[in-house]
């Protein structure tokens, strides 16, 4: 960097002052935190994001500012790189240090060590991409103008303000953009609504009642984008609520996050519904969750279908198409099948993807976990049990499935299966979870299958579970295995927690350090819902007696 560059550098970095006494993190999913706290982060971030981008031979990267199904005065940002995926976790310990250096000078010497380090070196000719994006928060605007001030003062480099978009959307169209495709808000709109309508088109059985799926939409960027998405899809009845336009405050109530926490029925959902099919999005439409109202029920009490459920009914689907498969590429030659989880999904869940014969694999928290370890299947599905999740291709296999459709006859019923894999592969967002493509992909498989809800509901039932947060002085004092599942630390912890395992039936419990709160969390499942609080709270005693 010359001399004009860093003063350039310094007096931008003047605009955005680091407030006191705040210690910011890169955690499981960026920096998330009060947004009158974080116009420095997001500036820095943007610096970032503008020296990525030259790093990767000025590839284009994606900036989303959300804190997705936070409270509506919290924001956040994340950083997608160029093939749609997260940020390199090589680069979050140089976001944590930029975005904590307290003075202008420390962020300079800093920037310049890394650039150093990374032999990242900058001139005069555009060098550098940075597409922005933000929900629907009020805070997101100014936010975003100091990323772009944040992109721009890195000589070369341009920011490109895409509006507000879902997540999801952001790192579908980073993808295509990096792929050579056609990567508007658009294009992305059309892949949906044309690789559905395939689908559909495939539906073994035609003339079906179609009935309607309500979609509570957080009061987010989720609800807006399905209804401009709706207008281009036949076979599908939607009402959408709590779209945010009737007053209604964001994830306050409502959406993916509070469904699946509460178990209970959000705002705008009441005795009317019963019996009905319902989606819930996140504030940021990367989460998906469905529900319904059972009959019988005289509290809010829901029944839940979450990322495990929906990952068994993708699974059950994709397995049904390879089997249709000649015998040489059903042994899994060329279609090795694996689903990923994390240690939080239902004990139930993973019996029964076990008995469907599947692979199994778990990964830590936080989807760049699980998404790396989905990518080393030729068709790898992960889901969070919070409804965070996808199915993706390998190329190799798309290859081999383009190779198949040429060949094969036209209405077999093996072409049909592989028409539907390449279809899934388009419609199911390959960058990340997305609850627009998730939810079309739900949709379809349940009018293939011909079952209502409550009949997909009944696949497995889940064990009764229970999640306590603990707040303790330090949570970095627990430590776990790679697993998660295990606790090193504090030292003779994971004994007590066992011996309080052992005495309930179907008794599973695990403790670890949130990534994303000041939190020790205790998750706890057993085979009565008493039994599972139970254990909970005698796991999280143990955490506050240790800590
Ligand atoms: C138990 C749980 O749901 N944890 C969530 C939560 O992470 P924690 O590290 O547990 O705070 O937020 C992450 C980001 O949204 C999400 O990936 C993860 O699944
Ligand atoms: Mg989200």
């Amino acid at each position: 960097m010359d001399k004009t560059h860093i003063a350039s550098l310094l007096k931008s970095c003047d605009l955005f002052p680091i407030p006191q006494g705040v210690k910011l993190s890169y955690g499981t999913a960026g920096f998330r935190g009060d947004a009158k706290l974080l116009e420095s982060t997001v500036y820095r971030v943007g610096i970032l994001s503008a020296l990525r981008s030259v790093k990767l031979g000025s590839a284009t990267i994606g900036l989303m500012i959300t804190a997705s199904h936070n409270q509506v005065s919290d924001n956040g940002i994340k950083v997608a790189d160029p093939s749609g995926g997260m940020l390199s976790q090589e680069w979050e310990p140089f976001a944590d240090q930029i975005a904590n250096a307290s003075s202008p000078g420390e962020l300079v010497s800093l920037i310049r060590q890394f650039m150093e380090k990374e032999e990242i070196t900058i001139g005069d000719k555009k060098s550098a991409e940075v597409w922005l994006g933000r929900d629907t928060r009020p805070s997101g605007e100014s936010l975003l103008r100091a990323a772009e001030i944040g992109v721009s003062s890195v000589l070369g480099s341009v920011a490109i303000d895409m509006g507000i978009l879902t997540t999801p959307q952001l790192h579908w169209m980073v993808r295509a953009k990096n792929k050579g495709l056609s990567a508007t808000e658009n294009d992305y709109f059309e892949n949906l609504s044309t690789s559905f309508r395939c689908l559909i088109d495939l539906i073994p059985v035609s003339g079906l009642e179609i009935s309607k799926l309500i979609v509570d939409g957080a009061n987010g960027v989720g609800g807006l984008k399905i209804g401009e998405l709706r207008g281009s899809l036949s076979n599908l009845d939607l009402e959408i609520r709590n779209t945010g336009r009737d007053g209604g405050v964001l994830n306050e109530g409502v959406g993916a996050d509070f469904v699946q926490k509460e178990k209970v029925v959000p705002l705008g959902f009441g005795s009317n519904d019963v019996g009905m099919r319902c989606a819930s999005l996140d504030g940021d439409a990367d989460r998906l969750v469905y529900f319904y109202i059972p009959s019988n029920s005289s509290s809010e009490k829901v029944e839940l279908l979450d990322g495990d459920k929906i990952l068994s009914l993708f699974a059950l689907f994709i397995k049904e198409q390879l089997n249709a498969l000649d015998d040489d590429d059903k042994e899994g030659k060329h279609s090795r099948l694996g689903v990923v989880q994390t240690a939080y999904a239902n004990g139930a869940s993973t019996d029964y993807l076990k008995q469907l014969g599947l692979d199994v694999a778990f990964a830590k928290t936080g989807v760049k976990h699980l998404h790396e370890k989905a990518a080393e299947y030729d068709i790898g599905i992960y889901f969070e049990a919070n409804g965070h999740g996808t199915i993706l291709f390998s190329d190799s296999f798309l290859a081999f499935l383009a190779a198949k459709q040429k060949d094969l006859t036209q209405g077999s019923e093996e072409h049909k299966a592989v028409s539907r894999l390449v279809a899934v592969s388009n419609l199911i967002n390959q960058a990340v979870g997305d609850a627009l493509s998730g939810l079309l992909l739900v949709e379809v498989i349940l009018q293939h299958m011909g079952w209502s809800v409550q009949k997909w509901n009944e696949l497995y039932k889940d064990l009764p579970s229970r999640q306590i947060k603990v707040e303790v002085p330090d949570r970095t004092a627990v430590v776990t295995t790679s697993s998660e599942t295990e606790a090193l630390r504090p030292l003779r912890i994971q004994d007590a927690i066992n011996a309080e395992i052992k005495k309930y039936s179907r008794g599973r419990a695990f403790i670890r350090p949130s990534g994303t709160e000041d939190v020790v969390r205790v998750y706890a499942e057993a085979s009565t819902q008493e039994a599972a609080d139970s254990l909970a709270k005698s796991v999280a005693q143990l955490v506050e007696g240790f800590c």
